[in-house]
């Protein structure tokens, strides 16, 4: 299985462009078959999830071209309102096809979504917005058989601003007869994209970014679309870190830095230079930081969640002791044992990660269990001293283009090799 290998100990130093948001394209990928026409979705990233959320489309019978970072999407050709279950069993996010298929065919059947690597996931909130909206679902043999003649218009309170839950009861909305609210909607800039480019085919959807959303149900035919994928702030982010740690200096471009705010302020607290113009980023590491007091994973605006493990790398060599407290997801510390096997010095107390920095963190064999804990591990090799293997890629090629040539790039001794 492929794996990473990493000389670490090399300060990174250049330029690098970030590419659309995985977060972002996947629903939209789904919200294609919210219309029959012809879509264009620019720079798309050439991820794993991606690749199989385009074996979705095309099992239901759309015809999905690539053109370099361009995906040329057909909708009209539906044959199926199955999803089919090898995808929806490997990414999680397979279940946001749940609401779209709803608008587009009135019916939908789909297995229970996977990628539960991070803690349960459940599904609830996603399935009562969906029954509010009048759709029926029948939940047996570990298969949602869901249908919904007309779905009406409601008001919805998430008990929780769940992501994907908000993007699913959207997508179920768009159609729906009459006005839907959304209160305590999930503000993730990944909905302000999904809003905007439901908005780009004839859909009537605002309030994404705030905590109330509001959707106009329209019922006449949807157009033609061109639309460009946001930038991936995780990804960004994570290169900003992979200055940070080495003690580099990186410009970042392609960037929303309003997206990468709270992260922006917690480098600085560690003591990073970081510099914003446009559309970039420059980050000045420096080879011992300071520890941050705390670190709290809320939902946007607050601390990502999806950068939580790429932090624990970082302050694991900071001066002093840091406290990370993860609030998302209940199993979201699974690469620490692995830093610890580097040489971190943390300990696990429930949600939380007490972190004593340490000056040096030596190369050896570690294994990804999840998508940004695997990228956390990449982090911690370039720093460490010696070479440093990552087993399990793929989990980080689920969310980095050719992570290994973009660090690369920037001065970095890491190849990906078929281990
Ligand atoms: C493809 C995608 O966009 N993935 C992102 C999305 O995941 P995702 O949409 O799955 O995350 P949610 O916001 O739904 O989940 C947040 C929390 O709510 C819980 N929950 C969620 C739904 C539900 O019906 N019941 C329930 O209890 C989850 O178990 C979790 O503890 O947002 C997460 C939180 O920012 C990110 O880490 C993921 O990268
Ligand atoms: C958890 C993540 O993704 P997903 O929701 O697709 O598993 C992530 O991007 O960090």
């Amino acid at each position: 299985m492929a794996q990473y290998v990493i000389n670490g100990g090399r300060r990174l130093e250049g330029k690098l462009r970030v590419g659309g948001a995985k977060n972002a394209i996947l629903p939209i990928l789904a919200a294609v078959l919210l219309t029959e026409r012809q879509v264009v979705l620019h720079d798309c990233p050439n991820l794993l999830d991606v690749e199989k959320t385009i074996l979705i489309l095309e099992s239901i019978g759309c015809k999905v071209k690539r053109e370099g970072r361009d995906l040329i999407i057909d909708p009209s050709t539906i044959t199926s309102w199955v999803i089919p279950d090898c995808y929806v069993r490997e990414i999680r996010s397979s279940i946001i096809f749940l609401g779209a298929m709803l608008s587009r065919t009135g019916k939908a059947r789909i297995t229970y979504p996977g990628g539960c690597e991070i803690g349960q996931r459940p599904i609830d909130l996603h399935l009562k917005g969906l029954r509010q909206l009048g759709v029926l679902i029948d939940e047996s043999n570990g298969y949602l058989d869901c249908v919904a003649p007309q779905m009406e218009g409601g008001i919805i309170h998430l008990d929780y601003p769940s992501v994907g839950a908000t993007e699913n009861i959207i997508l179920a909305a768009v159609r729906a007869k009459g006005r839907t609210v959304i209160h305590n909607a999930a503000k993730e800039p990944e909905i302000v994209d999904l809003q905007n480019f439901i908005n780009a085919m004839g859909g009537n959807v605002r309030g994404a970014g705030t905590n109330t959303i509001v959707i106009e149900g329209v019922q006449n035919d949807f157009r033609e679309v061109e639309y460009t994928i946001i930038p991936d702030r995780i990804v960004a982010g994570t290169y900003m870190v992979a200055a940070a740690i080495t003690g580099g200096d990186v410009l970042i471009d392609n960037v929303i830095p309003e997206h990468v705010q709270s992260i922006i302020y917690k480098l600085r607290e560690a003591g990073c230079t970081v510099h914003v113009q446009d559309s970039c980023v420059r980050v000045k590491g420096k080879y011992r930081l300071r520890a941050i007091e705390h670190i709290k994973t809320l939902p946007y605006p607050g601390f990502p969640t999806d950068m939580q493990a790429q932090f624990t790398s970082l302050l694991s060599v900071a001066r002093g002791t840091s406290i990370i407290t993860e609030t998302i997801f209940e199993n979201r510390f699974r690469h620490v044992p692995e830093l610890v096997r580097m040489g971190a010095n943390i300990r696990i107390d429930g949600q939380t990660a007490i972190i004593h920095g340490v000056r040096s963190l030596k190369g050896t064999t570690v294994v990804a269990k999840d998508l940004r804990g695997g990228a956390a591990l990449v982090l911690a090799g370039l720093r460490a001293e010696g070479q440093t293997i990552v087993e399990n890629a793929f989990y980080i090629d689920r969310g980095y283009e050719q992570l290994e040539v973009a660090l690369s790039g920037i001065g970095a001794d890491i190849v990906k090799t078929n281990g």
